[in-house]
């Protein structure tokens, strides 16, 4: 029942405008300290429900709003998302979910609000199928599914043959991704240590293997530096800038740096790779990894990307990738938040400044050079919309064409840029671009 009063307590302080992942960070650490402290099974089970009701809460508001006119405290309005998620998206004992509900409800708020939530929850059991059927009926996927309307429209639009599939993907638990690093560890051993832990791999895409426990995480070679955390997607895009020792490369929008490190692996640590943000405490975040990863040819820099033409002079670098600042809503499966936090104005505003970065970047690459664009968010404004702009005022740049790696679901869009939806890796986009002439 604790459990439950934490969730409650996670929730309540996420409605107030704090970070998912860094609330969930600092509770794990706070309970560290703590004896006896939570077992793995209690980790888990906080981690879904609590992401679980962020990813679904327009539903499960709507759910309860059906059924009250009106809940004052929002402590009593968690409890119910929360036993309602168990109950509808957890293989839950239905009945001990109701019944522990109503205990806490009675030991936080006395009987009346425990028979109130006992009323709620009974009454979402009975009816919640037919609830469903209704909203498919007057066409409300968007509820069902939990996204704001624009953003459902705005895919469905965009993906008219497959957006459903997209839409209930992006709602799926997401599973931890690592990579080891070629430069201290090897495939052999990692693989060993994979099979000492118990832990299975689900998927393996180029070098990034996706498994199927955190517990990596807690490993001495993750914190040596030999395991790194990364999406098959952030790996593709540095691999497909194909950066070669000895070379000079620029990642305009590097922090936190598992682009730049996966590139500097793949140039034998040899070369040099600068790479800036607008951030200074998110530079200082890759020189402590990059340190500890026995990487020294990454150059973190302040500096604004629209800028690299007047800081750098034009031609200066071999390769350049523009991992550009996006909305995001290619990685909601694991920050569920952005999806209710940014709006259609927003993706605008960043469509501009993905551009001005771009056009700044395409200057300091020499005659012959690589230019790679990429994102993290699935839609076109940010994606095909703005490379279209791009190629029409800079005649000197054509598309390569790359290759979709074995794994990996993708599709290509009329510019060649390549699409991943895809149940494991983050929703991306990314395009790969050759300077041809000054
Ligand atoms: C998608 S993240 C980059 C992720 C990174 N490439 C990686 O693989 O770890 C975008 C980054 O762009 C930075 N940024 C935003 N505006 C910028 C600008 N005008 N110039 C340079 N960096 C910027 C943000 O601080 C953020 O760290």
């Amino acid at each position: 029942m604790s459990l439950k009063m934490d969730i409650i307590g996670l929730l309540s302080q996420y409605e107030h405008g704090k970070f998912s992942n860094i609330l969930l960070n600092d509770y794990f650490k706070e309970k560290e300290t703590e004896l006896p402290g939570l077992t793995r099974g209690e980790k888990g089970f906080i981690t879904e429900v609590f992401y679980g009701v962020i990813r679904n809460v327009m539903f499960l508001d709507y759910s309860i709003d059906k059924r009250v006119k009106s809940i004052d405290k929002l402590w009593v309005r968690n409890l119910l998302r929360l036993s309602m998620y168990q109950i509808h998206f957890m293989d839950s004992d239905d009945a001990g979910v109701v019944y522990e509900g109503v205990e806490v409800a009675k030991l936080r708020g006395g009987t009346f609000i425990g028979s109130f939530v006992n009323g709620v929850l009974r009454s979402f059991i009975r009816e919640k199928d037919e609830d469903i059927e209704k909203l498919l009926e007057e066409g409300r996927e968007d509820i069902v599914l939990s996204y704001p309307k624009w953003f459902f429209d705005e895919i469905k639009w965009e993906h008219k043959e497959n957006y459903l599939e997209i839409l209930k993907s992006y709602k799926k638990i997401p599973n931890i991704s690592v990579k080891i690093n070629k430069l201290n560890y090897n495939e052999e051993d990692f693989l060993g240590l994979l099979e000492i832990k118990g832990i299975k791999i689900l998927k393996k895409v180029e070098d990034v293997y996706y498994i199927d426990s955190g517990m990596i995480l807690e490993t001495s070679e993750f914190k040596r530096g030999q395991i790194t955390v990364q999406d098959g997607s952030s790996f593709l895009a540095a691999k497909y800038l194909d950066p070669q020792p000895g070379e000079r490369i620029l990642d305009t929008c590097s922090a936190p740096g598992g682009k730049s490190m996966a590139m500097a692996e793949m140039m034998g640590n040899e070369g040099e790779i600068v790479a800036l943000d607008i951030h200074e405490h998110k530079l200082k975040l890759i020189e402590s990894r990059t340190k500890q990863m026995g990487i020294d040819i990454v150059h973190p820099e302040l500096m604004d990307a629209r800028l690299v033409d007047a800081e750098f002079g034009a031609e200066s670098f071999d390769r350049v990738l523009v991992d550009a600042p996006c909305s995001g809503f290619g990685v909601i499966r694991k920050k569920p938040e952005v999806l209710y936090t940014k709006k259609m104005k927003n993706v605008q505003e960043l469509a501009k400044l993905q551009l001005d970065i771009l056009n700044a970047a395409a200057k300091v690459v020499k005659v012959g050079g690589t230019l790679v664009y990429s994102t993290c968010t699935i839609l076109n404004k940010e994606n095909l919309e703005n490379v279209t702009r791009f190629l029409k005022t800079n005649p000197n740049f054509e598309v390569e064409k790359v290759e979709i790696s074995p794994n990996v679901n993708g599709s290509f869009d009329k510019l060649g840029g390549l699409n991943i939806f895809d149940e494991f890796l983050d929703g991306f986009y990314m395009i790969k671009l050759k300077k041809i002439e000054k």
